[in-house]
């Protein structure tokens, strides 16, 4: 029963959830009936059909509503008196300042994906708030608490790099269905519709390939009039067809293969067909949304034969320029983009058949395109439930949950062992060379600063890997970039001037030696970049051509893999390995990521008493790791499993190989 303390902390507890989606739900239900009376919410998304069955607050006529509007509703339903705050809105939204989080007490995250993650982790440290994360990812879960100065916050651990594949994999010699779901969303669906600056391997085929066989740039370009059933069929041909042809003519690689087959639109769709593909008169929002609503095809755990796919490809790309035209250029895969997932899935299919794979449905190839695990409810319940008692124990002021170390980072396990469902462990320390909460810590970066841009610097480093949103980049006292709402307009022209210049060649030059300062002002985060010029980058092992040292991502998880392209971003800490030693230490091991820090121990709390505890390490790595592949589908030899609680696209595990 609640003490006196508990409840005083509970109702004077202004509470931030970040998220309403499986554990968001959850989390909202159990913190109402815990008594909590002011909440607020931000989910920036609108429900979907295939929120309904996993989260329990929705239902069918929601569909397209606000979820943290939605939620709200739900709740106050049997909490009226309450206050539930909903903002429909990305949490990376600059309204979502520092002193916006300042006025929480704490701050429950339960999202889906790492940016958003690591973004408010940042504004959690800048305005002092605890921060309890969280995550599912099918049985497993784990919840957290990070308080700055007390514990790690969600950056000091690395996290895995996503799986990547060796790029000659993806482009020439596909094995496994997940290979042609990661060309056909990486490489196809970026190059058509994507931004066209970005370095694409289909760029160096369609331009080789082209330039032989017809004088123009780029066989991708869509020509000024040209019919959309032309364009379409013109890409399909060229990408299933020429290119496979060109790819046979080097007769090494398939000396020990399967020989792919090229397919041309005209062996698969007869003419008159091709004409008529999908409806003409496009009229109605599914069917224009839709190239399946739009070809009559209804049931998506149906296998398309490959004249189905080929006629769900030309027609989803015919409404990807018709309807969506104003996208075409900044469109990435999302899995909740029908047409994308449908376009993905055709393209995957046809590849497939190409290279004699086996094809998908819909269902299947979306569930590979977004590394999705569905949702386990109870988990999430679970989860949600623990998030609710941390919240709590950071909340009750007179009761220092610090100096006692009451906070607890748990474990939801998938089968109980040692007769615990649950893992409680002490959470880990500060890191103290994190980048991100030991503000000291320089980071360095080999780059040629001859050859690379600004842009390339800020695109890869300063996005992708440092996770900030609205840079601002200094060299000494020089402004060399910076992004806001209130630049003027010679400004912003004199930025854009600086991404396309080369590094060395910049009004105040960065060369090897300087130091940059790279800061966001939202996120209140700044770091330092110390450079080191650095002429050759291996193309395999450094694609991007510049290497960052002193920040916590770990490597791919797999030696021999020489690889660049993977299936989407996507990190996780993974579940520890089991108690080791009678003292009660034990060694939380990350399954998938070689960089944990292994000698770090962490202590059984006080109910574990009792356990009967296992010496034995290695025994329960491989029961781990055996629990965790029996998830995974089909095949083979070298399928790796990493589980995604804390990466984008999580709730997941993921499927990849
Ligand atoms: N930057 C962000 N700002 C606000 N909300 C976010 C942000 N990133 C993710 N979210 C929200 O976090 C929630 C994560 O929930 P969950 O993992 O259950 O995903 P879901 O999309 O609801 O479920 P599923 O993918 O299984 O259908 C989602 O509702 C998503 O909209
Ligand atoms: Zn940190």
């Amino acid at each position: 029963m609640a003490s006196l303390q508990h409840s005083q902390a509970i109702k004077g507890a202004k509470v931030l959830m970040v998220g309403a989606g499986g554990i968001g739900c959850e989390l909202l239900k159990t913190l109402a009936l815990s008594g909590f009376q002011d909440i607020h919410i931000i989910d920036m998304d609108t429900i979907e059909v295939s929120n309904l069955n996993r989260q329990f607050l929705f239902r069918q006529s929601h569909v397209g509503q606000s979820k943290a509007k939605v939620a709200r509703d739900a709740v106050l339903r049997f909490r009226p008196h309450i206050s539930i705050t909903p903002y429909h809105a990305n949490a990376k939204d600059s309204n979502f300042n520092v002193d916006f989080f300042k006025q929480f007490n704490v701050v429950l995250n339960g999202l889906d994906n790492l940016d958003a993650r690591r973004h408010v982790n940042r504004l959690c440290l800048a305005a002092e708030v605890p921060l309890v994360e969280s995550g599912t990812t099918g049985f497993l879960g784990q919840v957290t608490v990070q308080v700055k100065g007390k514990t790690e916050c969600y950056e000091c651990q690395p996290k895995p790099a996503p799986k990547t594949y060796p790029v000659c994999t993806i482009t020439s010699t596909p094995s496994k269905f997940v290979h042609c779901i990661v060309w056909a969303k990486e490489l196809l669906f970026a190059k058509l519709f994507g931004d066209k600056n970005q370095v694409n391997d289909l760029n160096v085929r369609s331009n080789d390939a082209f330039s032989s066989s017809e004088n123009t740039n780029d066989v991708f370009e869509w020509r000024d009039d040209e019919d959309f059933e032309h364009y379409g069929r013109r890409i399909y041909d060229h990408v299933f067809g020429y290119n496979i042809e060109l790819a046979l003519s080097d007769e090494e690689t398939w000396k020990k293969r399967n020989k792919p087959r090229p397919i041309y639109v005209r062996d698969v769709l007869p003419d008159q067909m091709t004409q008529q593909n999908g409806n003409v008169d496009i009229t109605d929002d599914l069917s224009s949304a839709s190239a399946m609503a739009s070809l009559g095809l209804k049931n998506p755990q149906d296998i398309w034969c490959l004249m189905e796919n080929t006629r769900v490809f030309l027609e989803a790309l015919k409404l990807f320029f018709t309807n969506r035209k104003k996208e075409i250029g900044n469109l990435s895969f999302d899995k909740d983009d029908q047409l994308a997932v449908e376009f993905v899935t055709a393209a995957a299919n046809i590849r497939a058949a190409s290279f004699n794979i086996p094809s998908h449905s819909l269902f299947e190839a979306k569930g590979i395109a977004g590394n999705i695990v569905h949702a386990v409810a109870t988990t999430n319940a679970i989860v949600a439930g623990l998030i609710v008692i941390e919240a709590i124990k950071v909340l009750k002021k007179d009761n220092d949950c610090y100096r006692e170390k009451l906070m607890r980072m748990t474990y939801c396990l998938e089968h109980p062992s040692k007769k615990m469902l649950l893992m409680p462990v002490e959470p880990f320390e500060p890191n103290k060379s994190c980048f991100v909460c030991s503000s000291q810590t320089p980071l360095s970066l080999e780059i040629n600063t001859h050859r690379s841009k600004l842009r390339d610097f800020v695109e890869k480093i300063v996005k992708a890997k440092l996770g900030m949103n609205s840079p601002l980049i200094m060299c000494g006292s020089a402004l060399l970039y910076e992004v806001g709402d209130d630049l003027e307009e010679d400004m912003i022209a004199n930025y854009t001037a600086n991404l396309e210049k080369v590094l060395s060649e910049l009004p105040s030059p960065v060369i090897g030696g300087k130091m940059l300062t790279v800061e966001d002002l939202q996120q209140e985060f700044t770091c330092n970049i110390y450079i080191k010029h650095r002429e050759e980058f291996d193309e395999e092992k450094e694609p991007d051509g510049m290497v960052l040292s002193g920040w916590t991502q770990a490597l791919p998880e797999k030696k021999d893999d020489k690889t660049s392209i993977g299936n989407g971003a996507s990190t996780s800490k993974s579940l520890p390995t089991e108690p080791m030693d009678a003292q009660k230490d034990i060694e939380v091991k990350e399954i998938s990521d070689g960089t944990a820090s292994p000698g770090k121990k962490r202590k059984l709390p006080e109910f574990s008493e009792g356990c009967t505890l296992d010496q034995s390490n290695e025994a329960d790595e491989t029961r781990n790791d055996k629990k965790i592949q029996k998830l995974d589908d089909d095949d083979d030899d070298d399928d790796l499993v990493m589980l995604d609680h804390w990466g984008k696209d999580t709730s997941k595990k993921q499927r990849l190989q």
